[in-house]
């Protein structure tokens, strides 16, 4: 084995470039990687194969490197000012360049979500592929998420390209006719049966309340209705009926997912995406049966997202919870079908329901909606962002406000400021130890990781440690440690690329890949090690360190344990 000291190979100041015969065993991206150079001056590199062993080894300790986004946040902020708060941005027209993405990700970026409702498959792949070339070449780490269209019947267009208002009284024709250009007092619906089972007298509402119409007539599949409540046909607009106050539930027997979506499906897979956000669930068993299918189709760990986005969902949000990896409150479609004054409690039971069957959850759309137009936000807005914060949302998400609105930056960062302060706050006020968790395990096993990452995070927020340390395979003990939103931030080391970026939606989260051994107490010595000689440690410091991957020399017993390590 080459002699090789850490602390030289690791230290920053020192160039690579320094050593030419070195120089060739630099792996592609190794300096872009990790942002800076390294010195095997001091090794004792006698022979090729030790050059090899190097080079190896390197790419190895390596792999225990941040993201650059959290490691320059832990520099200028400490353990206990990095953001909690995951941030999602759905990525357009106006933020697909490479420059833009880039500057998305250093905004704090950890998820990028394309809907497949807009623009190509083409066009899909290359902002995929821009987002893993920023994560290999430049080591950032942001997860993709493809957001599926679904079976989307109830959105009208007027064929004009900006809005058109809808005066008092006036009457307008809803049909499924296709038509070229703009008809006045005409809109389309996208699906042909958009009026069973609708009767005369019934209200249509356009997004949420924009405006309102009574339906006078039925001509064919046509409405005839008068506006009664005027207001802005928006492009796409999302529309549904009213009868005494009550929606109008209409089973169309439309799968969750269509044709294109599965065609979407597959492009997910192939792109290697980590996660699917499958629109307009209804129930269990369709998130159960993507999740099977991606099981035996895809090798690599694709995480399904349900989104909540109609009374269906709503109904039956225990069971879907359940079956899926994590919720997206989609409060666009949802304002559509529910009135808009449940929005905030719908929101907070979610929420709640969400972290006690710990599964991560999504804050989306609007957030900061008047920003698509203008640089700076409703104070109204930073209110709602807030809130979604103090209930300890795991993620905020943008939609216009990155994809269309020029100001995609200017949001992120309100975002970043906003989640900070909140969750300064919450800490300061001691909010979070409200949480009375709900038992979920049943095994054995299960029950001790789940007491043992309770009591864990107790013992963090008691003890004022700097940071958690979590071992973990598949990020359930990091879930289960998140779900308890301790003070300090989690560190959680994986060898599985796929739990890494499904960890990236999981509030106070680190994740880091790490090439984990059998011997336990080797990854919690290299590990700290490594962070310490980083210059990220220093003396007194404290960590919780938690772990549940049985050492090599435990053979017979299951070997679960906290413990707190001192630098010293
Ligand atoms: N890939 C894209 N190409 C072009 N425009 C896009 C793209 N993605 C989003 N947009 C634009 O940004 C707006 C907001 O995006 P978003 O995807 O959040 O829409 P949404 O209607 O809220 O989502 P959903 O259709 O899932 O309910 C869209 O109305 C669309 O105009
Ligand atoms: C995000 C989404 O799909 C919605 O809010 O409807
Ligand atoms: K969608
Ligand atoms: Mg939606």
């Amino acid at each position: 084995m080459a002699v090789v000291n850490d602390s030289i190979l690791f230290n920053p100041n020192i160039s690579f470039k320094n050593h030419v015969s070195a120089a060739p065993i630099l792996p592609r991206g190794f300096s872009c990687n990790i942002g800076r150079k390294f010195n095997f001056k001091y090794c004792n590199l006698r022979t090729k194969a030790q050059v090899a062993e190097v080079q190896v080894k390197t790419l190895h300790d390596l792999r225990l490197g941040f993201d650059v986004v959290s490691e320059e946040e832990l520099r200028e902020k400490g353990f206990l000012g990095m953001r909690k708060t995951k941030m999602v941005c759905t990525i357009g027209p106006a933020c697909c360049s490479e420059e833009d993405l880039e500057k998305l990700a250093l905004g704090g970026m950890n998820v990028a979500r394309l809907n497949m409702c807009h623009n190509t498959r083409e066009w899909h792949r290359d902002v995929v592929r821009k987002i893993k070339r920023l994560n290999d070449e430049k080591g950032f780490c942001v997860s993709v998420m493809i957001d599926t269209e679904g079976s989307q019947i109830h959105v009208v267009d007027h064929r004009a390209p900006s809005s058109v208002k809808a005066e008092e009284d006036s009457v307008w024709l809803f049909t499924a006719k296709k038509f070229e250009g703009s008809r006045p007092f005409t809109v389309q619906a996208n699906y042909a049966g958009f009026s069973e089972g609708i009767e005369v007298g019934d209200e249509l509402v356009i997004d949420g309340g924009m405006a309102t119409f009574e339906v006078i007539e039925k001509v064919g599949n046509d409405l005839r209705c008068k506006c009664t409540d005027p207001g802005l046909f928006l492009p796409r607009a999302k529309f549904s009926f009213w009868r005494n106050g009550k929606l109008v539930e209409r089973n169309y027997g439309l799968p969750t997912l269509s044709k294109k979506d599965w065609d979407d499906i597959e492009f997910g897979i192939a792109e290697g995406v980590d996660f699917i956000a499958m629109s307009f669930v209804c129930d269990a068993d369709s998130v159960r049966h993507l999740k099977e299918y991606l099981s035996a189709k895809s090798s690599k760990f694709i995480r399904v997202l349900a989104k909540i986005e109609n009374l269906e969902s709503l109904q039956k949000l225990e069971e879907i919870v359940k079956a899926s990896d994590g919720i997206m409150v989609a409060r666009g479609d949802l304002g559509v079908e529910i009135p808009l004054e449940q929005i905030p409690t719908v929101q907070e039971d979610i929420t709640h329901v969400c972290r006690q069957l710990n599964k991560p959850v999504i804050v989306a759309s609007q957030l900061l909606e008047s920003m698509v137009e203008y640089p700076t936000p409703t104070r109204a807005e930073v209110a709602d962002v807030s809130e979604a914060v103090r209930q300890y949302a795991d993620a905020l998400m943008l939609s216009g406000e990155s994809a269309i609105g020029p100001y995609g930056q200017k949001a992120i960062s309100v975002l970043r400021m906003t989640s900070s302060r909140m969750e300064l706050w919450s800490r300061e006020e001691n909010q979070q130890s409200a949480l009375h968790p709900r038992q979920l395990a049943v095994s054995l096993p299960d029950r001790i990781a789940e007491q043992i990452c309770n009591c864990a995070v107790e013992m963090a927020n008691n003890l004022g440690v700097d940071a958690i340390f979590v071992y973990t395979k598949h990020g359930h003990m990091a879930s289960l440690l998140s779900r308890n939103r301790p003070y300090p931030p989690i560190f959680a080391f994986t060898n599985d690329d796929s739990t890494r970026m499904a960890l990236n939606l999981q509030w106070g989260v680190i994740p880091l890949l790490v090439d984990l051994s059998d011997d336990m107490e080797d990854n919690i010595a290299k590990t700290i090690d490594l962070i310490k000689k980083k210059g990220m440690m220093k003396y007194g410091d404290a960590v919780l360190v938690v772990s549940d991957l049985t050492p090599a020399h435990v053979t017979s017993t299951a070997f679960q344990s906290i413990q707190v390590k001192t630098i010293i």
